[in-house]
């Protein structure tokens, strides 16, 4: 089985993110934080770590867990008016009673650069040019750095969120796969996932995705982040189970994760030179 590591790709990334950024007026990325959560918190710092790294200017703007929706809300709409700031991302999860959906239509779409907004969503179902959701292009960005044929093969996405599995079935119905998408009302899960030449999971379970559910040689990527007692991190998918069997495997950490960082910043830099 072969490992796909998405350190290098990410690596690359940066490094053309950098020089796109260095070309025109410094690009600067607002990240709106409203929450706790310890995972991720870590996110935001790594963020703003790599965005340093690359010349882009990043302002952590924390609301705090107790943040109210009309807060949030007006927050990201005077961030999408300043034109100081290029791009705008609204890190989930957010207090009880504000919807990241209904409150991400604050952000212009021109700054969109995770996806957030419905119209983003929307055009990008349209096939209009629209930012993707940063992790649903860091998959297809891997498929394509290891240069998996998508036209005409079978697809299957675990998982139908707005940030992943939902902009992950329309970027893969583009490039010609037969998409099928799949969730926790899903019958017999294993049967429809062992169809998949290439399979995806973004759920949110550690080990869901076993022996079982993968044919032999698939493609598998694993998106899930799942925090483990010792302080590490670990997929959607059982490594040690499915390793004999697919003929491709994402690591958890070192796969998709770095990936997702660096389009983020990607996105930044082509929303600063938007004309
Ligand atoms: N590496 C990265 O860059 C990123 C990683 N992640 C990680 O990806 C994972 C998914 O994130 P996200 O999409 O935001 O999560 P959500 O919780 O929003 O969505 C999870 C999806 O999985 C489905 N699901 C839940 N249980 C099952 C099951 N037993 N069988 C089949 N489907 C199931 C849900 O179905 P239903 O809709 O019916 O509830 C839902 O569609 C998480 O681990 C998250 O941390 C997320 C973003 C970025
Ligand atoms: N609006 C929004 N967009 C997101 O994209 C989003 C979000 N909210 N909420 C939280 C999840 C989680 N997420 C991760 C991204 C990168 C790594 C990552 O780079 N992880 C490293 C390792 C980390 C470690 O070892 O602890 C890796 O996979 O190699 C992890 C998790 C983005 N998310």
């Amino acid at each position: 089985m072969k490992t796909l590591t998405g350190k290098d790709l990410a690596a690359a990334i940066r490094a053309q993110t950098e020089a796109e950024a260095a070309a025109g007026p410094q690009p600067r990325l607002a990240v709106v934080v409203a929450t706790a959560d310890e995972a991720s918190l870590w996110y935001v710092r790594s963020i703003a770590k790599a965005a340093a790294g690359v010349g882009i200017a990043c302002d952590l703007v924390d609301l705090g867990p107790e943040a109210r929706r009309e807060q949030i809300g007006e927050t990201l709409a005077r961030l999408s008016g300043d034109s100081h700031v290029h791009g705008v991302m609204l890190q989930t999860p957010l207090p009880a009673g504000a919807s990241p959906q209904e409150l991400a239509g604050a952000i212009d779409p021109r700054k969109d650069v995770d996806g957030a907004n419905p119209l983003s969503l929307g055009r990008l179902a349209a096939g209009l040019p629209a930012f993707p959701p940063a992790t649903a292009a860091a998959v297809m960005a891997l498929l394509d750095h290891y240069e998996v044929e998508l036209r005409g093969r079978r697809a299957v996405v675990v998982g139908r969120s707005t940030v992943v599995g939902k902009p992950l079935a329309h970027l893969l119905l583009d490039r010609h796969a037969t998409v099928t998408v799949c969730h926790s009302r899903t019958r017999d899960l294993p049967s429809v996932t062992s169809e998949a030449e290439v399979l995806v999971a973004a759920v949110g379970r550690a080990g869901l995705i076993g022996a079982d559910h993968v044919a032999p040689g698939a493609v598998v990527i694993d998106v899930g982040t799942n925090p483990t007692g010792d302080g590490g991190l670990t997929g959607d998918v059982d490594s040690e189970a499915v390793a004999g069997l697919a003929g491709a495997l994402t690591p958890v950490p070192g796969g998709v994760g770095p990936v997702t960082t660096a389009l983020l910043l990607r996105h930044t830099a082509r929303a600063a030179n938007l004309p």
